[in-house]
């Protein structure tokens, strides 16, 4: 991996900076963006921002994954225009609520004032409906379902931050199905929250699903389920959603297909999307003091080889080095060997700092004893093993740190939920995490209960869970059910 310009461990003006602890989570996040060199947040455009080559390195492998997902159940990838004439982009009217604060619009070609302005796509339903009203004929062209992974648009106005909340969503991974039920389209919702749970559990971060109370739903949607995730400072993080569109947008954008009995009927839809907030969730949820900690499945070096030279052994160990390099590449490993002059201690730092997964040191007396030192980028712990069978070994680390990296997280992410049974216990707990509250389930209520914790309603949780018998506490009522109740971002 190319080493660009910049020095991991030293900021942009190239000077030695230094990492906060993760306990000031605010300060470390805008630090590993930096000098982790994930994004360079100079561009001069408020909220968007620039990968740097490693950074991308991280992407790259995430939307990996996803597309593999995303091709390995039946949708195929393709690529709908940038531009939305504003004829098409105004016809959904909750739609238009929901994003007409939001979206840019192009007004000229050049010099020339354009008859129609054309929207950048904040999201693609309305590139992306008008075209399916030609393609969607009969019950046979069904289920239709179809992904994206562009960049979006949205003019946001709360705090913008690299990863997390951009005016241009770089990875905006965005699916589009068609199906000729109302039921379809339930299950079709189904499996794409079980598709975002694998997504997320491959990159070892673990989420919370929630149905979003309706006044929070997507804009011309009929309901949205989201997974957040809990990040270090307890505030949570919407990563991904998927929304059930009903007939909604099929009505608006007179998207018919013939049925078996050759009547017209109105499709049903769905849409979800996730964006680079999964490369957020994963830094945010797995990194440490000493900078990022990767899972290897994303981890653009996956192992660092540091000889340690003494003049008269140097020849015998550099060998040994290159024939473990090779033989890991050869394994189809992502290995660096760092032979560079730097101290062993300022190599531990840079390759702790970028999250390599595994450094792996051999010395004079190492290879007396045809062994080498290996170190867990997560454990930190040395553990002596011999150099027959490092792939192997290298191989069960590897698998081995990205289930301890999930277990870990889960752990961590379950101590954060605590339940409550009044406004004041909530209050107090989404000051450092999740809280639950019991809810009669009336919108009113709901409100007030935000209003009062000064939290947001993340929604009831998707998966059946026992109701803790309590009253709502906005108005007494005995409650139905439990709400996920949290500082988001
Ligand atoms: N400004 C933003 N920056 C980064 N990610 C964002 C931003 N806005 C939304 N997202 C992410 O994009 C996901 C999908 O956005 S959304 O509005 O909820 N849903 C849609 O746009 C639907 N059309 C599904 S693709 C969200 O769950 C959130 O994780
Ligand atoms: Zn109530």
């Amino acid at each position: 991996m190319a080493e660009n310009k910049k020095e991991a461990g030293k900021n942009d003006a190239g000077k030695e900076a230094v990492l906060p602890p993760k306990s000031d989570f605010s300060e470390w996040f805008n630090s590993i963006i930096d000098i982790g060199q994930i994004m360079d947040v100079r561009y001069p455009v408020k909220g968007l921002y620039v990968w740097y080559p490693f950074g991308f390195g991280i992407r790259k492998r995430v939307y990996g994954i996803i597309r593999d997902v995303m091709d390995n159940s039946g949708h195929d990838e393709t690529l709908f225009p940038l531009l939305i004439p504003e004829t098409e982009f105004m016809k959904e009217a909750d739609h238009i609520k929901g994003f007409e604060d939001e979206v840019f619009w192009v007004t000229h070609g050049g010099t020339t004032p354009l008859d129609v302005r054309l929207a950048l796509r904040p999201t693609s339903e309305t590139a992306i409906y008008p075209m399916y009203k030609l393609w969607v004929r009969s019950h046979a062209d069904l289920p239709l379902k179809l992904y994206q992974v562009v960049n979006t648009f949205r003019h946001e106005t709360k705090h913008t931050r690299p990863l997390i909340r951009l005016r241009e969503i770089t990875s905006f991974k965005e699916a589009h199905t068609v199906h000729a039920t109302w039921e379809d389209a339930k299950n079709q919702v189904d499996e794409a929250v079980g598709l975002y749970t694998d997504i997320y559990r491959q990159l070892s971060v673990p989420v919370l699903i929630s149905r979003r109370p309706d006044w929070d739903k997507f804009p011309g949607g009929d309901y949205t389920i989201a997974l957040d995730t809990i990040m270090p400072d307890g505030k949570t993080l919407q990563i991904g959603t998927v929304h059930h569109l009903g007939t909604n947008f099929a009505k608006t954008y007179d998207i018919q297909y013939e049925n078996a009995e050759g009547e017209q009927e109105y499709a049903n839809q769905t849409c979800y999307g996730i964006s680079e907030r999964s490369i957020a969730a994963l830094i945010s949820v797995h990194g440490d003091d000493k900078g990022l900690v990767l899972p290897p499945a994303v981890a653009p070096t996956q192992i660092v080889v540091i000889p340690v030279l003494f003049k008269d052994t140097t020849e015998a160990v550099m060998n040994a080095c290159s024939n473990v390099v090779d033989s890991l590449k050869k394994a189809g490993f992502r290995v660096e060997m760092d032979a560079s002059d730097l101290r062993p201690g300022a190599k531990y730092y840079k390759w702790e700092l970028k999250g390599s997964c595994l450094r792996i040191e051999i010395g004079p007396r190492d290879l007396e004893k045809n062994s080498a030192v290996l170190v867990r980028r997560d454990k930190g712990e040395k553990q002596f093993v011999s150099l027959d069978g490092i792939v192997e070994t290298v191989d069960a680390e590897l698998k081995q740190m990205a289930d301890d990296l999930y277990t870990t997280a889960e752990e961590k992410m379950n101590a954060m939920i605590a339940p409550s049974e009044t406004i004041e216990e909530a209050v107090a707990q989404i000051g450092k995490g999740v809280a639950t509250l019991p809810w009669c389930g009336c919108e009113e209520c709901g409100m007030k209960i935000e209003e009062e914790t000064n939290g947001s309603i993340l929604g009831t949780p998707n998966t059946a869970t026992e109701i803790k018998k309590g009253k709502c506490p906005a108005c007494g009522k005995e409650a139905e059910q439990i709400v996920y109740i949290a500082k988001m971002y």
